[in-house]
């Protein structure tokens, strides 16, 4: 709702919907009634437009959209145009954010008056939609089109003493200060001065005549930003409008491009990606614990034992977290090294005004350089980064189960390996955990949390309370080999060298998965990660060429298929962007170049097992490297691995950047439509059989398709459980 009020001759207007003040159809109804009173009562004077709690409106209530609800009158633009045509002068008084919705109010208002602190920006973008309030055409109008172009095509929140140096805020309000007091006494002084040119509608876009070369430069920008993505574009070219046409036909323009967005299935997938990002902190281990019930240890202290990439970036979240920092290498080498780059790193954040001065100090003086266990017997949290072996990390954590106070947590930052039997090594098995971290592990933003068979209530609460305080998007997975993101990874990785060894060249596949979204091709990514990462991994496993007796068939492992092509890249050098060359090669920048050595190897391998390359289309391509990881998404959600699939979502988004505007591997098969997915993968494994395991349909997809067709993603689990408990 909203709250009608008077001080003296200013009418006050606050939104009350609690708890972002989103403008849901209740408080529209009760903005245009309120204003509607303060037109007509002759006391007032002037209005100010606020927001009570913690926030300005920050936009129209998300949980609307794709309802009927939405559509209902008032609409937020009729709100706009009903402040903007007030004989009274309107003023928006912006604490927290003026988002979306929130911020075409205030565009409404004749003047905006903002907290310092305050943020304001139009983003709606990243929900696949645009401002859909007049925003597209009143903006240009004040900050200029090269602004607008800006801020609504990327969609970022701005501090509100950036849009008072573009002309969008009038007065800033110092921090400490009393916004709605400063309103009023603005509000007062500004009756009887002409409101002609603060309405927007009125105003001329200032940098109009720049249209077609700013577009043009924008257009290019947001294409090599948001590859794929249609709302920037859309964004952009009713953004034009406001330039060329009356701000009525503008908005014309406006209200079609939201139609044409709102109908995408780009704007559903954004929207499932927005709730679906805090959804995750809603965290739940069956029969475990849940995020409601368990309470997590306070942590002042953390130890990162190994210094290595992960380790010092690791320490460096931690250190921003404001955790006392304990960083431990036995080596005393080692151990100055990774002090040494946390160190730099601190103060190149500080030099880019990332962090101030006394953040940086306090960063600094909060790490504590230890080259010996015993020197971390009190912290509260221990995250173990060293070498991925199952062998070092259980004399590892034997160790710390021995000198550490027994109420320390000890966590593993392993990728892959089981946590159970990390755990078995220490006699505090309800104390272990995984803390998968994703390199830079002070730059990427997801956090997979692992619970054991024996984690507590209080360790799993624990580890995600901390990746909250790491601002971490952080999902809660069970144990398996892999968890979930590395899990489903490893069949994207199998799928695509059978592409290679049949039909395609690295490129041609990559170019399926960029113009499908990714910032990066799956070989590229290899390439820049270290394809002795994979190497690696398979020799642990005992199944790379050169470990094989002679006679082994080149694509064979048992009864699995096997492509070795991989492993020839490494064993010749190739290793990746690190040494110049991969699955491509690199002069001299990141740039991939499709290197003809490398089609030699692949052309080489077909002649030897007489493989004549067959046409392939990008249709085909696609289905094969992203279906058996969607297969694979139904196998962990069935185990319980997973307890959702926007888990799973939240998990590819972030750590695997899988591309928004498809909403996730899981949202997508949804998009898609389960049956047609299955049908797919059921044809693959007709084909293969048991030689390739990672086409046997998942058991969850193919009951969801027999008896629910393609559910909305958010019955899968109920529908699965209900079914669950009758069986
Ligand atoms: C036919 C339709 C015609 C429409 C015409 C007009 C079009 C207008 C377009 C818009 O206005 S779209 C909305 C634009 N605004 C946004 O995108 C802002 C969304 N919110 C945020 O980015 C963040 O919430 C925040 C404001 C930066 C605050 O972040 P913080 O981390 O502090 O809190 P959260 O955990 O994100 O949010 C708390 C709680 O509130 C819910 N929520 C936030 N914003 C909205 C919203 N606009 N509508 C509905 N609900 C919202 C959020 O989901 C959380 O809920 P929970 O249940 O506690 O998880």
């Amino acid at each position: 709702m909203a709250l009608y009020s008077r001080e003296d001759d200013v009418a006050i207007i606050a939104v009350n919907n609690p708890p972002m003040n989103a403008l849901s159809h209740h408080v529209r109804k009760d903005l245009i009634k309120f204003l509607k009173v303060a037109e007509a009562d002759e006391n007032v004077t002037a209005i100010v437009l606020c927001g009570d709690g913690r926030t300005f409106p920050v936009g129209a209530d998300i949980k609307e959209f794709h309802k009927s609800v939405s559509a209902l009158g008032p609409t937020i633009i009729d709100i706009v145009h009903a402040l903007e045509k007030s004989s009274k002068p309107t003023v928006a008084a912006i604490h927290g954010s003026a988002l979306g919705g929130g911020l075409e109010l205030a565009l409404g208002c004749h003047y905006r008056i903002a907290m310092s602190t305050s943020k304001v920006g139009l983003p709606e973008v990243k929900l696949g939609i645009l401002p859909g309030a007049g925003g597209t055409q009143r903006l240009p109008r004040v900050i200029g089109l090269d602004n607008a172009m800006k801020w609504i095509a990327y969609g970022h929140h701005h501090p509100a003493g950036v849009g008072a140096s573009l002309g969008l805020i009038d007065r800033i309000v110092a921090k400490g200060g009393d916004i709605r007091r400063s309103a009023i006494l603005f509000a007062r002084s500004m009756v009887g001065k002409g409101l002609g040119q603060r309405r927007l509608s009125n105003v001329s876009v200032p940098d109009a005549s720049k249209v077609e070369e700013l577009m043009a430069k924008h257009l290019k920008e947001v294409g090599l930003r948001t590859r794929g993505a249609l709302a920037p574009v859309v964004c952009l070219q009713v953004i034009k409008s406001s330039a060329l046409l009356s701000y009525k036909d503008g908005l014309e323009s406006e209200r079609q491009g939201m139609m044409t967005l709102l109908a995408s299935s780009e704007s559903k997938a954004q929207i499932y990606s927005f709730f679906s990002e805090r959804q995750v902190s809603k965290w739940n281990a069956p029969g475990i614990a849940n995020h409601a019930t368990a309470k997590p240890m306070q942590v002042r202290s953390i130890a990162v034992v190994g210094l290595g990439t992960m380790g010092r970036g690791i320490a460096i979240s931690s250190l921003k977290a404001g955790k006392k920092t304990y960083v431990v290498e036995l080596n005393s080498k080692a151990l100055a090294a990774g002090v040494k780059y946390i160190r730099g790193y601190i103060e190149t954040m500080k030099k880019r005004a990332q962090i101030s001065e006394e953040q940086a100090a306090a960063m600094q003086s909060a790490i504590i350089p230890v080259s010996s266990y015993n020197g971390i017997a009190n912290v509260d949290l221990v995250i173990e980064a060293v070498f991925e072996n199952m062998k070092i990390k259980k004399e590892i954590f034997g160790k710390l189960d021995k000198v550490c106070k027994p109420s320390t947590i000890l966590a593993s930052n392993t990728s892959t390996l089981d946590i159970d039997e990390i755990a078995s090594a220490t006699k505090r098995p309800e104390k272990v955990a995984g803390m998968h971290f994703f390199a830079p592990a002070h730059i990427m933003l997801l956090l997979e949390n692992i619970y054991g068979r024996k984690s507590s209530a209080e360790t799993i609460a624990t580890i995600m309370d901390i990746g909250k305080q790491m601002k971490k998007i952080t999902v809660l997975v069970g144990n398996c080999v892999g968890f979930v993101g590395n899990r489903m990874y490893g069949y994207y990785t199998t799928e695509s060298v059978f592409i290679l060894e049949e039909a395609a060249y690295p490129e041609q596949v990559d170019k399926v998965l960029t113009d499908y979204g990714f910032a990066m091709g799956r070989f590229q990514v290899g390439d820049l990660s270290g394809n002795d990462i994979g190497y690696k991994i398979r020799t642990g496993l005992g199944i790379t060429h050169k470990q094989q007796p002679a006679g082994t068939p080149e694509r064979k492992r048992g009864v699995l298929r096997y492509c070795p092509l991989g492993d020839f890249l490494v064993e010749k050098g190739r290793l990746g962007l690190k040494v110049g060359k991969g699955w491509y090669k690199y002069e001299g920048s990141r740039t991939p170049i499709p290197d003809p050595e490398v089609r030699k190897i692949i052309d080489e391998y077909r002649t030897r097992h007489h493989i004549v390359p067959r046409d392939i289309s990008s249709e085909e391509v696609l289905q094969r490297m992203l279906y058996p990881l969607i297969n694979e998404g139904f196998k962990i959600l069935e185990e319980g691995i997973a307890a959702n699939p926007w888990d799973i979502d939240m998990i590819y988004q972030y750590g695997y950047a899988w591309p928004r505007h498809t909403g996730g591997p899981m949202y997508y098969a949804f998009t898609i439509g389960l049956p047609q997915v299955l049908k797919v993968i059921e044809e693959h494994w007709k084909a293969a059989g048991a030689s390739e395991p990672h086409w046997q349909p998942s058991t969850m997809l193919t009951w969801l398709v027999e008896n629910h067709g393609n559910p909305d993603i958010s019955q899968w689990m109920p529908l699965m459980q209900k079914h669950k408990s009758k069986t």
